[in-house]
């Protein structure tokens, strides 16, 4: 069944109401089977007052989660990963003694403690501390394991950073070539992604982009600029750099069955319930909206940018927004507020 038209008045009102939060910027994109709608509001940068286009490359989170999935998931597709088996086949002894499998690493499910957890208990020293370092992997996931597990192997979700180190370590292990060459020859390329970079540990973002800026805990501190950092905290759980049409494009063909066989593509929707409105498949948030359509994509918080980027579970429609702030929750739900305008159409009023 049709879905209704995409609410432009309240795609705009949502973004003007995250820059009335705090975020200097906000943009936009929809892509509804070729027909796009565009909004953007603000500035992209503070300092020379450039308002935002939409067309501006910015750093995309956690939405890089989806990207690192569909690696693993086309190694699945050749025979070359076993879902089920555990982590520690391909990556002897980064477990000690562990039966953790690669889909409860993809499904948040393995019960790793989140390492950011620790990095950014305070945002602006923890950020200052990390943003030009390079990690490697395995210092992460160390990181990780000074803690105990949250749960035991499969039992419950929690979200953790830790997961999709790992999958980036497994991308690596089982292709010998960095994780960049394989995001870059198995989904850049192919789908024409000019705006999408894997740069890590490089700090600056290619080309125009959004400047980014990161609010401080305490209210009345000036907003920090965090657009240059390596993101090595995250790497291929968050370092992609991309755009609203590249996010777009890539959801699209995602979810319209164009990267992985449709058994993987399945696979990774089957969401396993988180709250009363969302869900986690393998690399890939489903949101209930409260029109009754749900939504496949993914979240992004890295410090100067959050990101909402969603499409329908046919690729039909698909959403990318974007604020070049973070560290500010009201700014982040507002932004969410896009998704209603996205795909619900105009609320009876
Ligand atoms: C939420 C999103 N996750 C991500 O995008 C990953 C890469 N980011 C995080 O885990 C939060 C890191 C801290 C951000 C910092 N916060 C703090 O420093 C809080 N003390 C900031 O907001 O800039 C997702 O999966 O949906």
């Amino acid at each position: 069944d049709p879905l209704p038209r995409p609410d432009q008045v309240g795609l705009r009102a949502a973004l003007s109401a995250a820059v009335d939060r705090g975020a200097p910027g906000a943009a936009a994109r929809i892509d509804d089977r070729g027909t796009v709608h565009a909004v953007s509001v603000g500035l992209a940068d503070r300092r020379t007052g450039r308002v935002m286009d939409g067309r501006e490359r910015f750093r995309i989170g956690s939405v890089t989660k989806v990207f690192t999935a569909v690696v693993l998931l086309q190694l699945a597709d050749e025979g070359r990963l076993d879902l089920d088996a555990p982590v520690t086949r391909y990556l002897p002894g980064l477990l000690p003694g562990d039966t953790v499998t690669v889909r409860q690493v993809l499904g948040h499910r393995s019960g790793l403690y989140d390492y950011a957890d620790d990095l950014f208990a305070r945002s602006v020293p923890g950020f200052e501390a990390v943003r030009t370092r390079v990690f490697a992997p395995r210092e992460l996931v160390d990181l990780s394991l000074r803690h105990p597990r949250l749960n035991r192997p499969g039992a419950a979700y929690a979200y953790a950073n830790t997961n999709f180190v790992i999958a980036g370590m497994l991308a690596e292990r089982l292709t010998g070539r960095p994780v960049a060459a394989e995001f870059r020859d198995r989904i850049f390329r192919p789908l024409r992604l000019r705006d999408t970079f894997y740069v890590h540990p490089g700090t600056a973002v290619p080309g125009r982009h959004a400047r980014g800026y990161l609010t401080p805990d305490r209210a009345g501190d000036p907003l920090v600029d965090a657009t240059e950092q390596t993101v090595s905290w995250a790497q291929s759980a968050g370092a992609i750099i991309s755009s609203t049409r590249d996010v777009d494009t890539f959801l699209t063909a995602l979810l319209s069955g164009r990267l992985t066989s449709p058994a993987r593509l399945r696979e990774m929707r089957r969401a396993v319930r988180v709250t009363a409105t969302q869900a986690y498949g393998l690399g890939l948030r489903r949101r209930d909206l409260p029109c009754g359509v749900s939504v496949y994509g993914h979240t992004g918080a890295v410090q100067g940018y959050y990101t909402v980027a969603f499409a329908t579970a046919d690729g039909r429609r698909s959403l990318t927004a974007f604020a070049n702030a973070s560290n500010n929750g009201p700014v982040l739900d507002t932004l969410g507020r896009t998704l209603d305008a996205a795909f619900c159409g105009v609320p009876a009023r």
